[in-house]
């Protein structure tokens, strides 16, 4: 069974149908990219599954939980985490500092009091040396780089043990190289998390994207390889219709 199953997903904002029946399934271990024009409806989309929204209807189930009407929290502690665009790091805290905060806002005291001290720093070292920032660990948030920020805050949401990662746009004001490397951490996180990615850079994402759905006034255009969705007449349309 997929591990997000999104059925008849509605919200709408005043009169405006921002997500329209959406209906998808994610795999475990996949990474699916969201594409549309503007207003689409995809960062909503987002904001569903993550639950800083509440669809007006609808159902989201992950990992055969309902989460629809699930407080954010509450979903943030099954394991979906999001990254927004602006990062929310401790900037005057080190990298390493960084993660301890995010790891003990694992769910349950019980496992934080537990786990050994030495493993806990284990884990931090696998953390960081997936996102590249083992050599930076000591290093004040405040003085990386914009995409080790973002490597950063990728990095305290798999500290916090979420499996399924939402993104919006992140490779927004990376350089190529920062882009490139954010494409292969993407490749070895999906090793053992599930990704959904807001991304506008289509060679970006066609590096990265195991599957691509895209949207059009809240609801489904197209789904399919990044093959079928270029050949696709109705997403030319859609774009160029904009
Ligand atoms: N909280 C809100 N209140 C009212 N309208 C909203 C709200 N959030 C989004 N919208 C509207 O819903 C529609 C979909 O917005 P959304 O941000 O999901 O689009 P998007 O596909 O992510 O676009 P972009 O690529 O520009 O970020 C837009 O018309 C937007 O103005």
């Amino acid at each position: 069974m997929a591990q997000l199953q999104v059925r008849d997903l509605h919200v709408t904002f005043g009169g405006l149908r921002a997500v329209d029946g959406m209906d998808f399934d994610v795999e475990q271990g996949e990474i699916l990219c969201l594409l549309g024009p503007n207003g689409a409806g995809k960062s909503t989309t987002l904001d569903l599954i993550c639950g800083k929204t509440q669809p007006t209807g609808g159902s989201i189930r992950f990992q055969d939980t309902e989460i629809s009407q699930m407080l954010e929290f509450r979903r943030a502690r099954l394991g979906i985490g999001r990254k927004f665009q602006v990062p929310s790091v401790y900037k005057e805290l080190s990298v390493a500092e960084n993660l301890s905060v995010a790891q003990s806002m694992k769910p349950g005291i019980w496992h934080a009091l537990t786990t050994p001290a030495v493993r806990r720093s284990k884990k931090m070292r696998e953390i960081l040396d997936l996102v590249g920032l083992a050599d930076k660990m000591s290093e004040p948030a405040g003085y990386l780089s914009h995409g080790e920020t973002q490597w950063l805050e990728i990095a305290m949401l798999i500290a916090q043990n979420s499996r399924l990662i939402l993104m919006d746009e992140p490779t927004a004001g990376m350089t190529i190289q920062e882009t490139d490397r954010t494409a292969k951490i993407f490749r070895s996180l999906s090793a053992n998390h599930t990704l959904i990615v807001v991304e506008h850079d289509m060679s970006f994402v066609r590096t990265v994207a195991d599957r691509i759905i895209v949207m059009d006034q809240g609801a489904k255009l197209a789904e399919g390889s990044i093959e079928e969705i270029e050949a696709n007449e109705a997403v030319k349309t859609a774009y160029l219709g904009h």
